[in-house]
């Protein structure tokens, strides 16, 4: 369980959140928004990358602190660009993310083959990350994320320059890891959402202008029916201006 309590974030003299509040449970969860909402700063507040200037967050009551171990354990982050080694193996990007993430020796080779298997990279295992396609790079970003079975996991833009049938293999991978985790994915895609989260939130301009289940997103469309755009579409557009200062 994730609380996130009135959480506020200023770049210098820019306000990028701007009182976040929240409870996150089991599934998985879409952070929907446009460019600039404020996505990638809340992820960064949550796993300690960005300090906490206001508000605060929890991970199963208690307060988020990114230099316990006991954390790296519970959070994955896979980062909007992320960073892997293109001149090693697969298998050892997994190593040094299984390491990072706190596994014991022992622990590690189940943990790896159990990842390798669930991204389908169990044939690329020795192979170079330079060597691997764009999506195979993606999932291998994943599972570097994901490696140690964290019980709650961040993904900034997971499915971000894959093509359609890349897309919807990194939401079923993500549908079969929220059976034991909490999956939070932010994306600009509402059909991301539509496919794999149960439930959403919709930012802008780093308010939180919308936090319900996709059904609910849904209804909201049918009431703000807009002619060419399917009924999530048009409930995604009238959520984003439900901000009371939106322009
Ligand atoms: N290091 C930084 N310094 C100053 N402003 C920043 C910095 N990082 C982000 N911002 C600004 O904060 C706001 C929120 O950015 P953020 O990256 O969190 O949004 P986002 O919703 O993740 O957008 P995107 O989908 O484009 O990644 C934007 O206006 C952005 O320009």
């Amino acid at each position: 369980m994730l609380e996130i309590r009135n959480l506020h974030f200023s770049y210098r003299n820019f306000q990028a959140l701007n009182g976040i509040s929240t409870t996150v449970g089991s599934g998985v969860y879409g952070l929907l928004g446009p460019n600039g909402a404020g996505k990638s700063t809340l992820m960064k507040c949550i796993v300690g990358m960005l300090p906490l200037q206001n508000g605060e967050v929890f991970v199963n009551g208690d307060p988020i602190d990114s230099a316990n171990a006991e954390f790296k354990r519970i959070l994955g982050y896979l980062p909007q660009h992320f960073e892997v080694m293109d001149f090693s193996s697969v298998e050892r990007n997994l190593l040094y993310a299984a390491w990072a993430h706190g596994l014991n020796r022992s622990e590690c080779s189940a943990a790896i083959a159990k990842i390798l298997q669930i991204t389908d990279l169990a044939d690329k295992r020795q192979s170079l990350v330079r060597s691997l396609s764009g999506g195979m790079r993606q999932r291998l970003g994943i599972a570097c994320a994901l490696v140690h079975r964290p019980r709650i996991a961040l993904l900034d833009e997971p499915t971000v320059g894959l093509d359609p049938l890349q897309r919807a293999g990194i939401r079923n991978l993500l549908a079969e890891l929220a059976k034991e985790s909490t999956i939070i994915i932010s994306t600009h895609l509402v059909e991301d959402i539509a496919a794999v989260a149960n439930r959403v939130m919709v930012m802008n301009a780093g308010q939180i202008s919308f936090d319900g289940t996709v059904d609910d997103l849904e209804i909201l469309g049918q009431k703000n029916p807009t002619p060419g755009f399917n009924t999530l579409e048009c409930g995604y557009q009238a959520a984003l201006s439900l901000i009371p200062n939106h322009e």
